[in-house]
């Protein structure tokens, strides 16, 4: 499968990884592989020698969103990346973004790769004007706005699926997830109300983010809920 075959125009089941020698691993339950660069063991030398099936979303976190890269070479990385075959999307935080970081959504662009642009909060859920105001940026900075908070409490995933299901009703694409245990449903029913991707561990000891299901339970409850 190329990039080209791949949208977000529906739900997309991505499975996160930093080896992407896992990827036949993940051509059961996933659309794609969310190829955590930060995380890899030579990233640049993985995604040239790849010949999987599924299309890559490449991810490079930096170290000041929760992820292990410096900025020292980061967009490059996510750049040299976009220039692949098989790489359907980069992920670009919208801090960076709105630091500067836009001639790499241009570069993705002009290599036929999709941009999520994400924004994560480690720490809570912020209060439902701010979570707009924050997935709307990254819509508006992305092919797909993508937002992943934390959780405490009922209310605070209520919000979430609640503006998430809002922003989609105006048109927008967006990705929304909520991180831990209180979260972790919102995995499962987020689809139901817009949200355009799923992300799970391809090795259910690595996962990527507090409250993630293994892929194959993500796949089957995504099924389940969706009526069809
Ligand atoms: O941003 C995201 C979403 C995520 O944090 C999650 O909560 O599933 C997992 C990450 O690998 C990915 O880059």
């Amino acid at each position: 499968m190329t990039s080209d075959t791949l949208d977000f125009e529906r739900f997309r089941l991505a499975a996160s990884t930093a080896t992407l020698a896992d990827e036949p691993a993940a051509r059961d339950h996933a659309d794609l592989v969310e190829f955590r660069m930060d995380l890899a063991e030579d990233p640049l030398d993985q995604l040239a020698d790849y010949d999987g099936d599924l299309p890559l979303l490449c991810t490079n976190r930096p170290t000041w969103e929760g992820g292990e890269a410096d900025d020292d070479g980061r967009l490059d990385a996510l750049e040299a990346a976009s220039e692949h075959d098989a790489v359907a999307a980069i992920d670009v935080e919208i801090a960076a973004i709105e630091d500067g970081a836009q001639p790499t959504l241009d570069y993705a662009h002009e290599h036929d790769a999709a941009v999520v642009a994400s924004v994560h909060d480690f720490e809570g859920t912020p209060e439902s004007e701010r979570l707009a105001r924050l997935l709307a940026r990254a819509a508006a900075a992305g092919d797909v706005g993508k937002l992943a908070v934390t959780a405490e409490t009922r209310e605070e995933t209520l919000r979430l699926l609640s503006i998430t299901h809002a922003m989609t009703r105006e048109g927008a694409t967006v990705a929304t997830m909520a991180m831990g245990e209180v979260g972790a449903h919102t995995r499962a029913v987020a689809p139901g109300y817009g949200s355009k991707i799923g992300y799970a561990p391809v090795d259910p000891s690595d996962a990527t983010a507090p409250g993630q299901y293994d892929l194959e339970t993500l796949a089957e409850l995504v099924e389940s809920l969706s009526g069809e």
